[in-house]
This record gives C-alpha cells, sequence and structure tokens, in this order.
C-alpha cells in the first residue's frame, strides 16, 4: 500500500487562560495508505479533533511533522494552493463547517471542481456528484437549510470529493444524525472511499462503528495514542487496559448477549495530566513502574503502551490482558 498520510510525533498546544497550557496532544504518530481506512477512536476530550485538525491543515502542530503524499501539511502552504488542488478534504460532525448556507449547493460544488475541468464538462461533473452520494440532480439549485441533515452530510462528502481528493479525514461525521441516518451515511462514505481507492482517516467515540469499517484501529487517550492494532486483532485480543474497557462498554447482542460496563471516572484535563501512564488513575491493573514513566512498547506489527506488555515489568500477580 502507498502512504499518503504521515503524521509524525505531533504536539498540539493550546494557551487557555482559566486552564493555562493545554497539551492535547502529546506526541502521536499515524499513517494512513491509500485504500486504507484507518479508525481513530477514543472518548471526547482525548485530542481527536485537534489532532484532525492539524492533520488537515487548519492549525500548525506545536511540534512534530504532518506530511501527505510526501509533502509538509502546512497550513499557510494550503491556503496557497486553492481549495481544488488539495488531495485532502475533511467532513465534519457539523456539514454548515464545509456548505455554506447561504449559496446554491450547485454553486459550491462548482467551486470544488478543478480548474482544469472546463465548459459543459463543469456541470456535467456537478451531476455526477450529487449522483455518487444519492442525491437528485434538482438539489443543485436548492440551499443546504432545504434539507435533512443525513443529506446535507451526503451533500458535504459531495463537496467534499469535488477536487477529487486522495484522502478523507472524516471526524465525527455521523454523530449528530439520527441511527437510520447514521448507517446510510457510514455505508455511502466507506462505498466511496472503497471505490474510489481513496484513504480514510474516520475518527468516532464509537469503538463498535470503528470496528464496523476500519482496517486499521488506533485508540487515543489523553493527547496519546495507547494501542494501535489490525482491527480484528485489536478487538480480539485488546493489549492495553483502555482498549478493553471501551470493548467491554460496547453491549452485545445474540447467542451471548452481554451488558455494557461502564469505564469508572472521566478523561482528565490535559493541563493537569497524571504522570508516567496517563491512564493510571482510571486502570484497574496500575502497579509501580505505570507512575514513574510514559509506558512506549512495540509488540511487533501493533503497539500497546502498557507496562502490563513488559514481562519485566510486569508483576506476576496481574493477569495479562
Ligand atoms: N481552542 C482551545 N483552547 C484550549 N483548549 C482546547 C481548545 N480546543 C480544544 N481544547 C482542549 O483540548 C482537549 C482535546 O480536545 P479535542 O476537541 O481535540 O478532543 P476530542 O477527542 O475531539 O473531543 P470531542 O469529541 O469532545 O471534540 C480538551 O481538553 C479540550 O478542552
Amino acid at each position: 500500500m502507498t502512504g499518503l498520510l504521515d503524521i509524525s510525533d505531533v504536539e498540539v498546544e493550546y494557551r487557555s487562560r482559566g486552564r493555562g497550557r493545554v497539551l492535547a496532544v502529546a506526541g502521536v504518530s499515524l499513517d494512513v495508505a491509500a485504500g486504507q481506512i484507518v479508525g481513530l477512536v477514543g472518548e471526547s476530550g482525548c485530542g481527536k479533533s485537534s489532532l484532525a485538525r492539524v492533520a488537515v491543515g487548519l492549525t500548525p502542530p506545536s511540534a512534530g511533522v504532518v506530511r501527505f503524499a510526501g509533502q509538509p501539511v502546512t497550513p499557510l502552504g494550503w491556503r496557497r494552493r486553492p481549495d481544488t488542488e488539495i488531495g485532502l478534504q475533511m467532513v465534519f460532525q457539523n456539514p454548515y463547517a464545509s456548505l455554506n448556507p447561504r449559496r446554491t449547493i450547485g454553486a459550491q460544488l462548482l467551486d470544488g471542481v478543478p480548474a482544469t475541468v472546463t465548459g459543459a464538462a463543469r456541470r456535467d461533473r456537478v451531476r455526477e456528484l450529487l449522483d455518487r452520494v444519492g442525491m437528485p440532480t434538482t438539489a443543485a439549485e436548492r440551499y443546504p437549510h432545504q434539507f435533512s441533515g443525513g443529506q446535507r452530510q451526503r451533500l458535504a462528502i459531495a463537496r467534499a470529493l469535488a477536487p477529487q481528493p486522495r484522502m478523507i479525514i472524516a471526524d465525527e461525521p455521523v454523530t449528530a444524525l439520527d441511527a437510520s441516518s447514521q448507517a446510510q451515511v457510514v455505508n455511502l462514505l466507506v462505498g466511496l472511499v472503497r471505490d474510489l481507492d481513496m484513504g480514510m482517516l474516520f475518527i468516532s467515540h464509537d469503538l463498535a462503528l470503528v470496528h464496523e469499517i476500519a482496517d486499521i484501529t488506533a485508540v487515543m487517550y489523553l493527547g496519546r495514542v495507547v494501542e494501535s492494532a489490525p482491527t480484528r486483532e485489536l478487538w480480539r485480543n485488546p493489549r492495553h487496559p483502555y482498549t478493553r474497557a471501551l470493548i467491554d462498554a460496547v453491549p452485545r447482542i445474540g447467542p451471548t448477549p452481554r451488558l455494557p460496563a461502564t469505564l469508572a471516572g472521566e478523561v482528565p484535563d490535559p493541563a493537569n495530566a497524571p504522570t508516567g501512564c496517563r491512564f493510571r488513575p482510571r486502570c484497574p491493573h496500575a502497579f509501580a513502574p505505570c507512575g514513574d514513566q510514559p509506558p512506549t512498547l512495540d509488540l511487533g506489527g501493533r503497539s500497546a503502551a502498557c507496562w502490563l506488555n513488559d514481562p519485566t515489568a510486569a508483576p506476576a500477580t496481574v493477569p495479562a490482558n
């Protein structure tokens, strides 16, 4: 697979009056290849949106580098290029983040069509885009407020596809939708990404949904990726207690139904992050080394930042994950 997005040691720091220095993303590395869907999951406040904004070039990282197709992604660099030349597009939770309420859908889709497409072919491209997202051609004459939430998200996806991107970053694209629209929009997005052989970074707090669609799952906790693995592996054999807690929080139906277990406590404020392992205060297995140093463990092909996976550190009394 060809590498597309390469996020390397990225930090995002905010300075806020009440909270001081907030390290929302504390050194994250993540790759997405063409034809690959990477799911990024974690509870609210883990830093997913901050990372997405840096990845797409909306804000600069405080440290680290993001490369897209080998080129550094910088907000300035992006600004110098027309939107239609940018191969990395974003789909937001709120479709109004990419759709202007005052302009017709057709005009907005036309804006995204590359300048190399000229004359009548531009209008044809708009019709094609609407067709791709399952909307009628007549939608071009209408305004965003004339559509339902699910339809608006389809139109936002059409706008993202207009420049023929090689990759989509979707940040909680279905969280604001009702259950039936959620399934339709996810199926649409995944179908398009697969058909067009794009890469996608799909950000969600919903591990069950990510399990359905992602090739690779990366789990984020308090500014760090704590586990990353091929999705089936991660689901079958989680190696970090936070991943396990997220999986246990998913209700199971079928032959062995199970009630969801709630993960106690909340994500701490990144302005006051715990020392050592950031999950320690909520972890049922925390032991001596967890307070000293952040674990960074590569398990060969997958990674899980937990001292329990280090045979030289883990106490014999603690069950391995
Ligand atoms: N502009 C900002 N100034 C100060 N702190 C911020 C700012 N934006 C985000 N944060 C803080 O950074 C942390 C991560 O926020 P972020 O929105 O990236 O997380 P998230 O995982 O996407 O959560 P959610 O799904 O709720 O958006 C939070 O503690 C948040 O309060």
